[in-house]
Protein backbone atom coordinates (compact mmCIF):
# COMPACT_ATOMS: atom_id res chain seq x y z
CA UNK A 1 0.00 0.00 0.00
CA UNK A 2 1.67 3.28 -0.84
CA UNK A 3 -0.01 6.84 0.17
CA UNK A 4 -2.27 8.50 2.27
CA UNK A 5 -5.93 5.94 3.59
CA UNK A 6 -8.96 7.99 2.75
CA UNK A 7 -11.67 7.53 5.46
CA UNK A 8 -15.60 7.56 5.50
CA UNK A 9 -18.10 6.70 7.41
CA UNK A 10 -19.24 4.41 4.77
CA UNK A 11 -17.29 2.66 2.02
CA UNK A 12 -18.93 -0.40 -0.06
CA UNK A 13 -17.05 -2.36 -2.31
CA UNK A 14 -19.05 -3.37 -5.71
CA UNK A 15 -21.83 -1.43 -6.46
CA UNK A 16 -24.50 -3.95 -6.72
CA UNK A 17 -28.09 -3.55 -5.46
CA UNK A 18 -27.61 -3.64 -1.90
CA UNK A 19 -24.73 -1.89 -1.85
CA UNK A 20 -25.56 0.97 -4.60
CA UNK A 21 -28.86 2.01 -2.60
CA UNK A 22 -27.34 2.01 1.22
CA UNK A 23 -24.46 4.04 -0.57
CA UNK A 24 -27.41 7.03 -1.64
CA UNK A 25 -29.26 6.42 1.45
CA UNK A 26 -26.33 6.97 3.68
CA UNK A 27 -24.93 9.83 1.27
CA UNK A 28 -28.18 11.68 1.54
CA UNK A 29 -28.30 11.78 5.02
CA UNK A 30 -24.87 13.37 5.34
CA UNK A 31 -22.60 10.52 6.43
CA UNK A 32 -19.40 10.34 4.58
CA UNK A 33 -19.96 7.19 2.00
CA UNK A 34 -16.63 6.04 -0.74
CA UNK A 35 -18.46 3.11 -3.25
CA UNK A 36 -15.91 1.52 -5.56
CA UNK A 37 -16.98 -0.26 -8.37
CA UNK A 38 -14.96 -1.16 -11.25
CA UNK A 39 -17.15 -1.49 -14.39
CA UNK A 40 -20.99 -2.03 -13.98
CA UNK A 41 -22.70 1.61 -12.78
CA UNK A 42 -25.83 0.09 -11.41
CA UNK A 43 -24.28 -3.45 -11.20
CA UNK A 44 -24.97 -6.75 -12.98
CA UNK A 45 -28.45 -6.70 -12.69
CA UNK A 46 -29.03 -3.55 -15.22
CA UNK A 47 -26.08 -4.18 -17.07
CA UNK A 48 -25.55 -7.89 -17.54
CA UNK A 49 -28.40 -9.75 -15.85
CA UNK A 50 -32.27 -9.05 -15.25
CA UNK A 51 -32.80 -6.19 -17.44
CA UNK A 52 -30.89 -7.11 -20.71
CA UNK A 53 -32.57 -10.30 -20.20
CA UNK A 54 -35.73 -9.20 -19.84
CA UNK A 55 -35.21 -6.60 -22.42
CA UNK A 56 -34.93 -9.59 -25.15
CA UNK A 57 -37.41 -11.52 -23.52
CA UNK A 58 -40.00 -8.84 -24.37
CA UNK A 59 -38.59 -8.86 -27.84
CA UNK A 60 -39.02 -12.74 -28.11
CA UNK A 61 -42.58 -12.32 -26.82
CA UNK A 62 -43.27 -9.54 -29.18
CA UNK A 63 -42.14 -12.01 -31.83
CA UNK A 64 -44.37 -14.37 -31.14
CA UNK A 65 -47.49 -12.61 -30.66
CA UNK A 66 -46.85 -11.25 -34.62
CA UNK A 67 -46.63 -14.78 -35.30
CA UNK A 68 -49.96 -15.88 -33.99
CA UNK A 69 -51.16 -12.04 -34.25
CA UNK A 70 -54.18 -14.13 -36.94
CA UNK A 71 -55.48 -15.90 -34.17
CA UNK A 72 -56.21 -13.13 -32.57
CA UNK A 73 -58.21 -11.63 -36.14
CA UNK A 74 -54.68 -9.60 -36.67
CA UNK A 75 -52.82 -9.78 -39.96
CA UNK A 76 -49.01 -8.82 -40.14
CA UNK A 77 -46.38 -9.65 -42.60
CA UNK A 78 -43.57 -11.95 -41.51
CA UNK A 79 -42.17 -10.43 -38.52
CA UNK A 80 -38.11 -10.30 -38.10
CA UNK A 81 -35.33 -9.63 -36.01
CA UNK A 82 -31.87 -9.25 -36.47
CA UNK A 83 -29.12 -9.42 -34.64
CA UNK A 84 -27.92 -5.04 -34.98
CA UNK A 85 -32.25 -4.52 -34.63
CA UNK A 86 -32.14 -7.10 -30.70
CA UNK A 87 -28.83 -5.05 -29.98
CA UNK A 88 -30.18 -1.75 -30.26
CA UNK A 89 -33.18 -2.41 -28.20
CA UNK A 90 -31.28 -3.96 -25.37
CA UNK A 91 -28.56 -1.31 -25.57
CA UNK A 92 -30.94 0.80 -25.27
CA UNK A 93 -32.84 0.21 -22.28
CA UNK A 94 -29.66 -0.53 -20.36
CA UNK A 95 -28.17 2.79 -21.22
CA UNK A 96 -31.18 4.49 -20.31
CA UNK A 97 -31.19 2.96 -16.94
CA UNK A 98 -27.19 3.13 -16.39
CA UNK A 99 -27.45 7.00 -17.29
CA UNK A 100 -30.38 7.48 -14.18
CA UNK A 101 -28.42 5.41 -12.06
CA UNK A 102 -25.10 7.50 -12.43
CA UNK A 103 -27.29 10.93 -11.95
CA UNK A 104 -28.60 9.19 -8.95
CA UNK A 105 -25.02 8.14 -7.48
CA UNK A 106 -23.23 11.59 -7.79
CA UNK A 107 -26.58 13.39 -6.71
CA UNK A 108 -26.68 11.47 -3.30
CA UNK A 109 -22.98 12.92 -2.99
CA UNK A 110 -21.33 9.92 -2.31
CA UNK A 111 -17.93 9.53 -3.63
CA UNK A 112 -18.14 6.97 -6.90
CA UNK A 113 -14.50 5.88 -7.01
CA UNK A 114 -14.11 3.56 -10.34
CA UNK A 115 -11.70 0.88 -10.15
CA UNK A 116 -10.87 -2.24 -8.58
CA UNK A 117 -10.97 -2.91 -5.07
CA UNK A 118 -8.79 -5.41 -2.87
CA UNK A 119 -7.98 -5.79 0.89
CA UNK A 120 -4.61 -4.63 1.96
CA UNK A 121 -5.38 -4.28 5.84
CA UNK A 122 -8.16 -4.77 8.13
CA UNK A 123 -10.89 -2.69 6.70
CA UNK A 124 -8.75 -0.72 4.16
CA UNK A 125 -8.24 -1.50 0.37
CA UNK A 126 -6.43 -0.02 -2.28
CA UNK A 127 -8.31 0.97 -5.58
CA UNK A 128 -6.70 -0.05 -8.69
CA UNK A 129 -8.46 3.53 -10.59
CA UNK A 130 -10.05 2.97 -13.83
CA UNK A 131 -8.40 6.26 -14.99
CA UNK A 132 -4.75 5.27 -13.58
CA UNK A 133 -3.48 5.13 -10.13
CA UNK A 134 -4.35 3.91 -6.80
CA UNK A 135 -6.46 5.46 -3.72
CA UNK A 136 -6.47 3.87 -0.26
CA UNK A 137 -10.22 3.74 1.42
CA UNK A 138 -11.07 2.78 4.50
CA UNK A 139 -14.46 3.17 6.44
CA UNK A 140 -15.64 2.80 9.90
CA UNK A 141 -18.13 0.24 8.77
CA UNK A 142 -17.62 -1.77 5.15
CA UNK A 143 -19.63 -3.54 2.75
CA UNK A 144 -18.75 -5.88 0.46
CA UNK A 145 -21.30 -6.48 -2.39
CA UNK A 146 -19.11 -7.62 -5.22
CA UNK A 147 -22.11 -10.43 -6.52
CA UNK A 148 -20.74 -13.89 -8.76
CA UNK A 149 -19.77 -14.35 -12.39
CA UNK A 150 -21.02 -17.22 -14.49
CA UNK A 151 -19.76 -20.78 -12.96
CA UNK A 152 -17.51 -22.34 -15.72
CA UNK A 153 -17.73 -26.70 -15.06
CA UNK A 154 -14.16 -28.34 -15.62
CA UNK A 155 -15.23 -30.13 -18.97
CA UNK A 156 -12.71 -31.46 -21.17
CA UNK A 157 -12.17 -29.22 -23.98
CA UNK A 158 -14.63 -26.70 -23.29
CA UNK A 159 -12.22 -23.57 -22.91
CA UNK A 160 -10.32 -24.61 -26.02
CA UNK A 161 -13.51 -24.49 -28.17
CA UNK A 162 -14.62 -21.01 -26.49
CA UNK A 163 -18.22 -20.78 -25.06
CA UNK A 164 -20.58 -18.33 -24.46
CA UNK A 165 -22.08 -16.94 -21.03
CA UNK A 166 -24.90 -15.06 -20.28
CA UNK A 167 -22.89 -12.11 -20.96
CA UNK A 168 -21.32 -12.64 -23.52
CA UNK A 169 -24.34 -13.86 -25.88
CA UNK A 170 -25.99 -10.33 -24.53
CA UNK A 171 -23.74 -8.52 -26.94
CA UNK A 172 -25.60 -10.66 -29.92
CA UNK A 173 -23.32 -10.28 -32.58
CA UNK A 174 -25.20 -12.64 -34.69
CA UNK A 175 -28.57 -15.19 -33.65
CA UNK A 176 -26.77 -18.52 -33.45
CA UNK A 177 -28.26 -20.98 -35.96
CA UNK A 178 -27.48 -23.73 -33.81
CA UNK A 179 -26.84 -23.50 -29.73
CA UNK A 180 -26.24 -25.94 -26.97
CA UNK A 181 -27.15 -24.79 -23.72
CA UNK A 182 -25.52 -26.60 -20.51
CA UNK A 183 -27.30 -25.99 -17.60
CA UNK A 184 -31.23 -25.92 -16.99
CA UNK A 185 -32.22 -23.58 -14.29
CA UNK A 186 -33.38 -20.21 -14.74
CA UNK A 187 -30.19 -18.56 -17.11
CA UNK A 188 -30.38 -21.58 -19.11
CA UNK A 189 -34.26 -21.47 -19.59
CA UNK A 190 -34.68 -18.05 -20.59
CA UNK A 191 -32.15 -17.81 -22.89
CA UNK A 192 -33.60 -21.23 -24.60
CA UNK A 193 -36.95 -20.50 -24.88
CA UNK A 194 -35.44 -16.87 -26.39
CA UNK A 195 -33.12 -17.74 -28.66
CA UNK A 196 -35.60 -20.72 -30.12
CA UNK A 197 -38.47 -18.13 -30.98
CA UNK A 198 -36.00 -16.01 -32.52
CA UNK A 199 -35.10 -19.10 -34.83
CA UNK A 200 -31.78 -20.40 -33.20
CA UNK A 201 -32.47 -24.31 -32.87
CA UNK A 202 -31.53 -24.88 -29.39
CA UNK A 203 -30.46 -27.96 -27.34
CA UNK A 204 -30.45 -28.19 -23.57
CA UNK A 205 -28.34 -30.32 -21.58
CA UNK A 206 -29.07 -30.53 -18.13
CA UNK A 207 -26.99 -32.95 -15.53
CA UNK A 208 -29.88 -33.34 -12.50
CA UNK A 209 -33.14 -35.82 -13.79
CA UNK A 210 -34.99 -32.87 -14.54
CA UNK A 211 -35.57 -29.40 -15.73
CA UNK A 212 -35.66 -26.46 -12.15
CA UNK A 213 -34.61 -29.12 -9.63
CA UNK A 214 -36.42 -26.61 -6.75
CA UNK A 215 -40.07 -27.16 -8.35
CA UNK A 216 -42.24 -29.56 -8.01
CA UNK A 217 -42.02 -32.27 -10.86
CA UNK A 218 -45.39 -32.08 -12.26
CA UNK A 219 -44.75 -28.02 -12.71
CA UNK A 220 -40.98 -28.84 -14.05
CA UNK A 221 -42.75 -31.41 -16.30
CA UNK A 222 -45.16 -28.88 -17.65
CA UNK A 223 -42.63 -26.35 -18.28
CA UNK A 224 -40.15 -28.79 -20.03
CA UNK A 225 -43.20 -29.34 -22.83
CA UNK A 226 -43.61 -25.73 -23.03
CA UNK A 227 -39.96 -25.23 -23.62
CA UNK A 228 -40.38 -28.36 -26.24
CA UNK A 229 -43.22 -27.01 -27.83
CA UNK A 230 -41.41 -23.71 -28.13
CA UNK A 231 -39.04 -25.87 -30.21
CA UNK A 232 -36.30 -26.35 -27.67
CA UNK A 233 -34.82 -30.17 -27.38
CA UNK A 234 -34.32 -30.81 -23.89
CA UNK A 235 -31.42 -33.51 -22.58
CA UNK A 236 -31.80 -34.19 -18.88
CA UNK A 237 -29.80 -36.80 -16.72
CA UNK A 238 -26.76 -36.47 -19.26
CA UNK A 239 -23.89 -34.32 -19.02
CA UNK A 240 -21.43 -33.25 -21.70
CA UNK A 241 -18.17 -35.60 -20.98
CA UNK A 242 -16.18 -33.79 -23.82
CA UNK A 243 -15.66 -30.76 -26.70
CA UNK A 244 -14.04 -29.77 -29.73
CA UNK A 245 -14.05 -27.38 -31.90
CA UNK A 246 -14.33 -28.54 -35.76
CA UNK A 247 -14.71 -27.01 -38.81
CA UNK A 248 -18.75 -26.82 -39.30
CA UNK A 249 -19.01 -26.15 -35.85
CA UNK A 250 -18.32 -27.30 -31.83
CA UNK A 251 -19.06 -30.74 -30.96
CA UNK A 252 -20.21 -31.61 -28.03
CA UNK A 253 -19.99 -35.69 -26.60
CA UNK A 254 -22.58 -36.35 -23.72
CA UNK A 255 -22.25 -39.26 -21.31
CA UNK A 256 -25.59 -40.55 -22.91
CA UNK A 257 -23.80 -41.17 -25.75
CA UNK A 258 -25.15 -38.52 -28.04
CA UNK A 259 -23.21 -36.01 -29.71
CA UNK A 260 -23.99 -32.79 -30.68
CA UNK A 261 -22.63 -30.23 -33.48
CA UNK A 262 -23.53 -26.54 -32.87
CA UNK A 263 -22.46 -23.00 -33.87
CA UNK A 264 -22.50 -21.86 -30.07
CA UNK A 265 -22.20 -23.60 -26.77
CA UNK A 266 -23.55 -21.48 -23.64
CA UNK A 267 -22.50 -22.08 -20.26
CA UNK A 268 -25.38 -21.84 -17.35
CA UNK A 269 -24.18 -24.23 -14.89
CA UNK A 270 -24.71 -21.46 -11.98
CA UNK A 271 -22.54 -18.55 -10.74
CA UNK A 272 -19.51 -18.39 -8.85
CA UNK A 273 -19.30 -15.34 -5.97
CA UNK A 274 -16.73 -12.51 -6.97
CA UNK A 275 -14.37 -13.12 -3.90
CA UNK A 276 -11.03 -14.40 -4.25
CA UNK A 277 -9.65 -10.78 -5.99
CA UNK A 278 -10.38 -9.32 -3.13
CA UNK A 279 -7.35 -10.24 -0.87
CA UNK A 280 -10.32 -11.30 2.51
CA UNK A 281 -7.70 -12.50 4.70
CA UNK A 282 -6.15 -9.45 5.10
CA UNK A 283 -9.18 -7.96 6.99
CA UNK A 284 -9.64 -11.26 8.07
CA UNK A 285 -13.40 -11.73 6.54
CA UNK A 286 -13.96 -15.50 6.45
CA UNK A 287 -15.45 -17.75 3.16
CA UNK A 288 -16.80 -21.21 2.50
CA UNK A 289 -15.72 -23.43 0.74
CA UNK A 290 -17.02 -21.96 -2.44
CA UNK A 291 -15.85 -18.89 -1.82
CA UNK A 292 -19.24 -17.43 -0.57
CA UNK A 293 -18.63 -14.63 2.41
CA UNK A 294 -19.57 -16.43 5.53
CA UNK A 295 -22.06 -13.88 7.27
CA UNK A 296 -24.72 -14.17 10.19
CA UNK A 297 -28.18 -13.73 10.50
CA UNK A 298 -27.56 -9.97 10.61
CA UNK A 299 -25.05 -9.99 7.46
CA UNK A 300 -22.33 -9.38 9.47
CA UNK A 301 -18.92 -11.19 8.54
CA UNK A 302 -16.26 -12.47 10.76
CA UNK A 303 -14.29 -9.65 10.53
CA UNK A 304 -15.88 -6.27 13.12
CA UNK A 305 -17.60 -3.86 11.10
CA UNK A 306 -17.91 -5.60 7.87
CA UNK A 307 -20.87 -6.68 6.17
CA UNK A 308 -21.88 -8.33 3.39
CA UNK A 309 -24.69 -8.28 0.70
CA UNK A 310 -26.36 -10.16 -2.14
CA UNK A 311 -25.15 -12.71 -4.03
CA UNK A 312 -22.15 -12.68 -2.55
CA UNK A 313 -22.85 -13.19 0.81
CA UNK A 314 -24.84 -16.31 0.00
CA UNK A 315 -28.59 -14.96 -0.37
CA UNK A 316 -30.71 -16.07 -2.75
CA UNK A 317 -29.75 -14.82 -6.04
CA UNK A 318 -32.13 -12.16 -7.00
CA UNK A 319 -32.36 -8.62 -7.27
CA UNK A 320 -35.61 -8.10 -5.14
CA UNK A 321 -33.21 -10.69 -1.88
CA UNK A 322 -30.18 -8.02 -2.93
CA UNK A 323 -32.40 -5.10 -2.25
CA UNK A 324 -33.53 -6.86 1.35
CA UNK A 325 -30.19 -7.13 2.38
CA UNK A 326 -29.95 -3.31 1.83
CA UNK A 327 -33.07 -2.90 4.55
CA UNK A 328 -31.07 -5.42 6.81
CA UNK A 329 -27.89 -3.88 6.62
CA UNK A 330 -29.71 -0.01 7.06
CA UNK A 331 -31.31 -1.02 10.18
CA UNK A 332 -28.23 -3.01 11.84
CA UNK A 333 -25.24 -0.40 10.38
CA UNK A 334 -27.48 1.54 12.56
CA UNK A 335 -27.13 -0.71 15.80
CA UNK A 336 -30.14 -2.94 14.85
CA UNK A 337 -30.53 -6.33 14.85
CA UNK A 338 -32.90 -7.28 11.80
CA UNK A 339 -32.65 -10.89 10.51
CA UNK A 340 -32.55 -12.64 7.10
CA UNK A 341 -34.27 -15.11 9.05
CA UNK A 342 -37.71 -16.54 8.17
CA UNK A 343 -37.95 -14.24 4.67
CA UNK A 344 -40.38 -15.09 1.83
CA UNK A 345 -39.30 -14.91 -1.05
CA UNK A 346 -41.04 -14.70 -4.22
CA UNK A 347 -39.64 -15.29 -7.92
CA UNK A 348 -40.47 -15.56 -11.40
CA UNK A 349 -38.78 -16.79 -14.18
CA UNK A 350 -39.71 -15.05 -17.27
CA UNK A 351 -40.68 -17.50 -19.61
CA UNK A 352 -43.44 -17.36 -21.92
CA UNK A 353 -46.01 -18.38 -19.75
CA UNK A 354 -44.49 -16.98 -16.43
CA UNK A 355 -43.12 -19.43 -14.03
CA UNK A 356 -44.04 -17.57 -10.20
CA UNK A 357 -43.65 -19.16 -6.78
CA UNK A 358 -43.64 -18.19 -3.73
CA UNK A 359 -43.14 -20.85 -0.43
CA UNK A 360 -43.47 -23.81 -0.13
CA UNK A 361 -43.83 -26.50 -3.01
CA UNK A 362 -45.66 -29.65 -2.15
CA UNK A 363 -42.42 -31.57 -1.86
CA UNK A 364 -41.14 -29.23 0.41
CA UNK A 365 -44.17 -28.84 2.54
CA UNK A 366 -44.84 -32.75 2.84
CA UNK A 367 -40.71 -32.94 3.74
CA UNK A 368 -41.28 -30.31 6.43
CA UNK A 369 -44.48 -32.64 7.70
CA UNK A 370 -47.46 -30.84 6.75
CA UNK A 371 -50.85 -32.52 6.11
CA UNK A 372 -51.22 -30.64 2.77
CA UNK A 373 -54.71 -29.95 0.64
CA UNK A 374 -53.33 -29.30 -3.03
CA UNK A 375 -55.41 -27.20 -5.26
CA UNK A 376 -54.52 -26.93 -9.20
CA UNK A 377 -56.03 -24.92 -12.03
CA UNK A 378 -55.31 -24.99 -15.58
CA UNK A 379 -55.14 -21.78 -16.86
CA UNK A 380 -57.49 -22.27 -19.96
CA UNK A 381 -59.91 -22.25 -16.83
CA UNK A 382 -58.94 -18.56 -16.30
CA UNK A 383 -61.41 -16.05 -18.49
CA UNK A 384 -58.65 -13.43 -19.27
CA UNK A 385 -56.37 -16.59 -20.69
CA UNK A 386 -59.42 -17.55 -23.10
CA UNK A 387 -59.46 -13.52 -24.25
CA UNK A 388 -56.18 -13.44 -24.99
CA UNK A 389 -55.63 -17.14 -26.80
CA UNK A 390 -52.79 -17.61 -23.99
CA UNK A 391 -54.45 -20.91 -22.61
CA UNK A 392 -50.80 -22.64 -21.58
CA UNK A 393 -50.23 -23.26 -18.07
CA UNK A 394 -51.05 -24.90 -14.58
CA UNK A 395 -51.96 -22.95 -11.13
CA UNK A 396 -50.96 -24.57 -7.89
CA UNK A 397 -51.29 -23.89 -4.22
CA UNK A 398 -50.32 -25.70 -1.37
CA UNK A 399 -52.78 -25.33 1.62
CA UNK A 400 -51.67 -26.68 5.08
CA UNK A 401 -54.86 -28.79 5.97
CA UNK A 402 -54.55 -28.30 9.29
CA UNK A 403 -54.64 -24.14 9.75
CA UNK A 404 -56.09 -23.64 5.93
CA UNK A 405 -52.61 -21.28 5.77
CA UNK A 406 -51.27 -20.79 2.50
CA UNK A 407 -48.24 -22.56 2.03
CA UNK A 408 -47.26 -21.70 -1.18
CA UNK A 409 -48.26 -21.34 -4.99
CA UNK A 410 -46.30 -21.89 -8.57
CA UNK A 411 -48.21 -20.30 -11.34
CA UNK A 412 -47.26 -21.26 -14.50
CA UNK A 413 -49.29 -19.01 -16.85
CA UNK A 414 -49.28 -15.45 -18.78
CA UNK A 415 -48.00 -12.56 -16.27
CA UNK A 416 -47.91 -15.37 -13.73
CA UNK A 417 -45.44 -12.84 -11.75
CA UNK A 418 -47.75 -9.79 -11.50
CA UNK A 419 -50.93 -12.53 -9.84
CA UNK A 420 -48.09 -14.11 -7.14
CA UNK A 421 -48.09 -10.90 -5.04
CA UNK A 422 -51.74 -10.95 -4.30
CA UNK A 423 -50.96 -13.99 -2.74
CA UNK A 424 -47.36 -13.24 -0.93
CA UNK A 425 -49.66 -10.48 0.28
CA UNK A 426 -52.00 -13.12 1.85
CA UNK A 427 -49.47 -15.09 2.85
CA UNK A 428 -47.56 -12.05 4.87
CA UNK A 429 -50.82 -11.42 6.43
CA UNK A 430 -51.48 -14.77 7.21
CA UNK A 431 -54.43 -14.82 5.73
CA UNK A 432 -56.48 -18.41 5.12
CA UNK A 433 -57.37 -19.35 2.01
CA UNK A 434 -60.59 -18.42 1.78
CA UNK A 435 -60.36 -15.11 2.18
CA UNK A 436 -58.52 -14.98 -1.27
CA UNK A 437 -61.27 -17.70 -2.47
CA UNK A 438 -64.04 -15.29 -1.41
CA UNK A 439 -62.34 -11.77 -2.34
CA UNK A 440 -64.00 -10.07 -5.08
CA UNK A 441 -61.44 -9.97 -8.21
CA UNK A 442 -62.12 -7.47 -11.31
CA UNK A 443 -63.06 -9.64 -14.11
CA UNK A 444 -61.54 -10.46 -16.69
CA UNK A 445 -57.91 -10.60 -15.03
CA UNK A 446 -55.58 -13.22 -14.82
CA UNK A 447 -55.65 -12.39 -10.91
CA UNK A 448 -59.33 -13.49 -11.22
CA UNK A 449 -58.15 -16.88 -11.32
CA UNK A 450 -57.21 -16.92 -8.20
CA UNK A 451 -60.78 -17.49 -6.93
CA UNK A 452 -60.73 -20.64 -8.79
CA UNK A 453 -57.55 -21.87 -7.56
CA UNK A 454 -58.18 -21.57 -4.21
CA UNK A 455 -61.90 -23.04 -4.93
CA UNK A 456 -60.20 -25.67 -6.20
CA UNK A 457 -58.64 -26.62 -2.68
CA UNK A 458 -59.43 -30.49 -1.85
CA UNK A 459 -60.39 -31.94 0.72
C1 LIG B 1 -28.68 -13.75 -16.88
C2 LIG B 1 -29.24 -13.43 -15.52
C3 LIG B 1 -30.55 -13.01 -15.41
C4 LIG B 1 -31.06 -12.69 -14.16
N1 LIG B 1 -32.37 -12.30 -14.08
C5 LIG B 1 -32.89 -11.95 -12.88
C6 LIG B 1 -34.23 -11.49 -12.77
O1 LIG B 1 -34.97 -11.41 -13.76
N2 LIG B 1 -34.69 -11.15 -11.54
C7 LIG B 1 -33.91 -11.23 -10.43
O2 LIG B 1 -34.37 -10.87 -9.34
N3 LIG B 1 -32.63 -11.68 -10.49
C8 LIG B 1 -32.11 -12.04 -11.69
N4 LIG B 1 -30.81 -12.46 -11.77
C9 LIG B 1 -30.00 -12.49 -10.53
C10 LIG B 1 -29.53 -11.07 -10.19
O3 LIG B 1 -28.92 -10.48 -11.33
C11 LIG B 1 -28.53 -11.09 -9.04
O4 LIG B 1 -29.06 -11.80 -7.95
C12 LIG B 1 -28.24 -9.66 -8.60
O5 LIG B 1 -27.80 -8.85 -9.67
C13 LIG B 1 -27.14 -9.69 -7.51
O6 LIG B 1 -26.85 -8.39 -7.13
P1 LIG B 1 -25.74 -8.10 -6.06
O7 LIG B 1 -26.27 -6.99 -5.24
O8 LIG B 1 -25.33 -9.32 -5.35
O9 LIG B 1 -24.47 -7.59 -6.87
P2 LIG B 1 -24.18 -7.28 -8.39
O10 LIG B 1 -25.30 -6.55 -9.04
O11 LIG B 1 -23.68 -8.51 -9.03
O12 LIG B 1 -23.03 -6.20 -8.27
C14 LIG B 1 -21.74 -6.47 -7.86
C15 LIG B 1 -20.87 -5.34 -8.38
O13 LIG B 1 -19.59 -5.43 -7.78
C16 LIG B 1 -18.64 -5.02 -8.72
N5 LIG B 1 -17.33 -5.54 -8.29
C17 LIG B 1 -16.96 -6.84 -8.18
N6 LIG B 1 -15.69 -6.91 -7.73
C18 LIG B 1 -15.26 -5.65 -7.53
C19 LIG B 1 -14.04 -5.09 -7.08
N7 LIG B 1 -13.00 -5.85 -6.73
N8 LIG B 1 -13.94 -3.77 -7.00
C20 LIG B 1 -14.97 -2.97 -7.36
N9 LIG B 1 -16.16 -3.44 -7.79
C21 LIG B 1 -16.30 -4.77 -7.88
C22 LIG B 1 -19.15 -5.58 -10.03
O14 LIG B 1 -18.63 -4.89 -11.14
C23 LIG B 1 -20.65 -5.38 -9.88
O15 LIG B 1 -21.11 -4.18 -10.44
C24 LIG B 1 -30.27 -12.80 -13.00
C25 LIG B 1 -28.94 -13.24 -13.11
C26 LIG B 1 -28.44 -13.54 -14.36
C27 LIG B 1 -27.02 -14.02 -14.46
N1 LIG C 1 -35.85 -14.61 -13.49
C1 LIG C 1 -34.99 -14.66 -12.48
O1 LIG C 1 -35.26 -14.28 -11.34
C2 LIG C 1 -33.61 -15.19 -12.76
C3 LIG C 1 -33.17 -15.39 -14.05
C4 LIG C 1 -31.89 -15.88 -14.25
C5 LIG C 1 -31.08 -16.14 -13.16
N2 LIG C 1 -31.54 -15.92 -11.91
C6 LIG C 1 -30.71 -16.22 -10.74
O2 LIG C 1 -29.41 -16.54 -11.15
C7 LIG C 1 -28.99 -17.74 -10.53
C8 LIG C 1 -28.08 -18.49 -11.45
O3 LIG C 1 -28.84 -19.09 -12.49
P1 LIG C 1 -28.30 -20.35 -13.29
O4 LIG C 1 -29.40 -20.83 -14.18
O5 LIG C 1 -26.99 -20.02 -13.88
O6 LIG C 1 -27.97 -21.36 -12.14
P2 LIG C 1 -28.85 -22.48 -11.40
O7 LIG C 1 -28.03 -22.97 -10.29
O8 LIG C 1 -30.22 -21.99 -11.13
O9 LIG C 1 -29.00 -23.63 -12.49
C9 LIG C 1 -27.88 -24.28 -13.04
C10 LIG C 1 -28.33 -25.59 -13.63
O10 LIG C 1 -27.21 -26.16 -14.31
C11 LIG C 1 -27.14 -27.54 -13.99
N3 LIG C 1 -25.75 -27.95 -14.15
C12 LIG C 1 -24.70 -27.66 -13.33
N4 LIG C 1 -23.56 -28.18 -13.84
C13 LIG C 1 -23.90 -28.81 -15.00
C14 LIG C 1 -23.17 -29.51 -16.00
N5 LIG C 1 -21.84 -29.66 -15.92
N6 LIG C 1 -23.84 -30.01 -17.06
C15 LIG C 1 -25.18 -29.84 -17.17
N7 LIG C 1 -25.93 -29.19 -16.24
C16 LIG C 1 -25.31 -28.67 -15.20
C17 LIG C 1 -27.67 -27.64 -12.57
O11 LIG C 1 -28.13 -28.94 -12.29
C18 LIG C 1 -28.78 -26.59 -12.57
O12 LIG C 1 -30.02 -27.13 -12.94
C19 LIG C 1 -30.26 -18.48 -10.20
O13 LIG C 1 -30.10 -19.25 -9.04
C20 LIG C 1 -31.28 -17.41 -10.01
O14 LIG C 1 -31.40 -17.13 -8.63
C21 LIG C 1 -32.78 -15.45 -11.69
Amino acid sequence: MTGNVEGFDLLVVGGGKAGKTLAMDAARNGKSVAMVERDMIGGSCINVACIPTKALVSSARTLRSLRRAGDLGVHVDSPQVTPESLLKHKTGVVEGMVAINHKQFLDSGMDLVLGRARFVAPGTVEVELNSGGTRNLSGAQTVINTGTRPSIPPIPGLAEAGYLTSNSLLDLKRIPQRMVIIGGGAVGLEFAQMFATFGTEVTLVEAGSRLLPREDEDIAQSVAELLTRDGTRIVTGTSVTAVRREQGGVHLTLSNGISITADDVLVATGRAPVTSELNLPATGVDVDDRGYVVTDEHLATSAPGIWAAGDVAGSPQFTHVSLDDYRILKENLAGGARSTKDRLIPYTIFLTPELARVGLTEEQARAAGHAVRIAKLPVAAIPRARTMRETDGVWKAVIDGATDRILGVSLLGPEAGESLTTVQTAMLADMPFTRVRDMIITHPTMTEGLNLLFAAVKG
